[in-house]
């Protein structure tokens, strides 16, 4: 018998923890193939399961923008590819999808998606670009009779700390669509002073607490304090909130620490210079008759596109425009919390 000292060494399986640390490891729901039955719990109990995004109004949208078979359409914004999927869907095969996205990384793992779906390059063209360049898209693929864009970000982006969108999860500050190209938030911060931030955050977000989150910022920055993480900056925030008089102060704090993310945001991907230019071209890459549907999720994204609408209507270059904004049914918004703030607004070419 092999006595307990001559026992071959063996060493001790290196301890992972109960819990996954790593984010990709944490959640079944990022490959929800391999588990439809997590991804169906988690959508009922009213969420979205990491790694996807609910698209909204599909239905409204699916409706309005009447595509028929053989059409050639853009969505301008691919994302999860939901809308793409269902507007495909609509094209029974002929005609043709071009969909856009400024994002690379997500980019590429939804065109694999879709090409796993049966979307191969015959039908779906996707193309890793910003949609302010939609009139070069149509140099290639000719005028369209339908184009969507559902503006701001994905679940996948606010979900993935590592891309620093989201102020509750530690992550480099970031919030760039494309993290390989332009200025980080964390770099902006040190190239802005504090009337620029101050006019960022209230012409941006409209918070109300531009001034005193503004001033604490510089102040840190000036004594070397480095903020180039959510988190450090979610902290920023808080302390410089921490005298305001608001019955509910953690509230009060929570709607700055969004809102300071939201102008961010807007400042580092120029997101309004771009919507500006998509919608200066947009009546240009439109076929005769051709529809477009917009979803927009904050104040000024739609204050832009009411305005572009109305002018090109007076002009002559719509036909019709949206009076009014068609919002997310009660279900909808229920069921999925992201849709509350959503509004759409559709033009249709003469
Ligand atoms: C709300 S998501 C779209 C979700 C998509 N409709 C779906 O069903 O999954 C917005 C997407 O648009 C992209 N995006 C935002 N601004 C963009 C721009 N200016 N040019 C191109 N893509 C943009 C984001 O990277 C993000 O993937």
């Amino acid at each position: 018998m092999e006595s307990e000292q001559n026992k071959p060494h063996q060493r001790r399986k290196r301890y992972k923890g109960t819990h996954p640390r790593r984010y990709e490891e944490k959640y079944k729901e990022l490959a929800p193939e391999q588990y439809p039955e997590t991804v169906a719990k988690v959508i009922k109990k009213g969420s979205t399961p990491v790694g996807m995004h609910l698209s909204i109004m599909v239905n409204e949208i699916i409706s309005f923008l009447e595509i028929k078979p053989g059409q050639i359409g853009l969505d301008a914004t691919l994302g999860y590819g939901g809308h793409t999927e269902a507007m495909l869907g609509c094209l029974e095969k002929k005609g043709h999808l071009y969909a856009l996205d400024a994002d690379p990384l997500e980019l590429a793992k939804t065109k694999k998606r879709l090409q796993n779906l049966g979307y191969d390059e015959d039908i779906l063209t996707t193309i890793n670009t910003n949609f302010e360049t939609i009139d070069e898209v149509a140099k290639d693929a000719g005028k369209f009779d339908f184009i969507l864009a559902d503006l701001g970000v994905s679940s996948m982006q606010i979900d993935n700390p590592e891309r620093g969108f989201s102020y509750k999860k530690e992550g480099p500050l970031d919030l760039r669509l494309n993290p390989l190209k332009g200025t980080s938030a964390a770099q902006r911060l040190q190239e802005l002073d504090e009337d620029e931030l101050t006019g960022m955050l209230l012409e941006n977000a409209d918070e109300p607490y531009a001034e005193l989150i503004a001033k604490k910022v510089m102040l840190e920055i000036r004594k070397g304090t480095k903020i180039d993480t959510t988190t450090k900056l979610a902290e920023i925030i808080a302390a410089a909130l921490a005298r305001i008089k608001v019955p509910d102060k953690e509230e009060a704090i929570k709607k700055s620490c969004q809102r300071t993310f939201q102008a961010l945001r807007i400042d580092v991907n120029s997101e309004y210079e771009v919507l500006h230019n998509f919608l200066e071209k947009l009546p240009h890459v439109l076929a005769p008759g051709g529809r477009v549907a917009i979803l927009t999720f904050h104040s000024g994204e739609d204050r832009l596109v009411k305005k572009s609408f109305k002018k090109y209507k007076k002009e002559g270059l719509y036909r019709d425009v949206a009076d009014e904004v068609i919002r997310p049914s009660k279900e909808e918004c229920l069921q999925n919390g992201r849709a509350r703030s959503t509004k759409m607004r559709w033009a249709i070419r003469d």
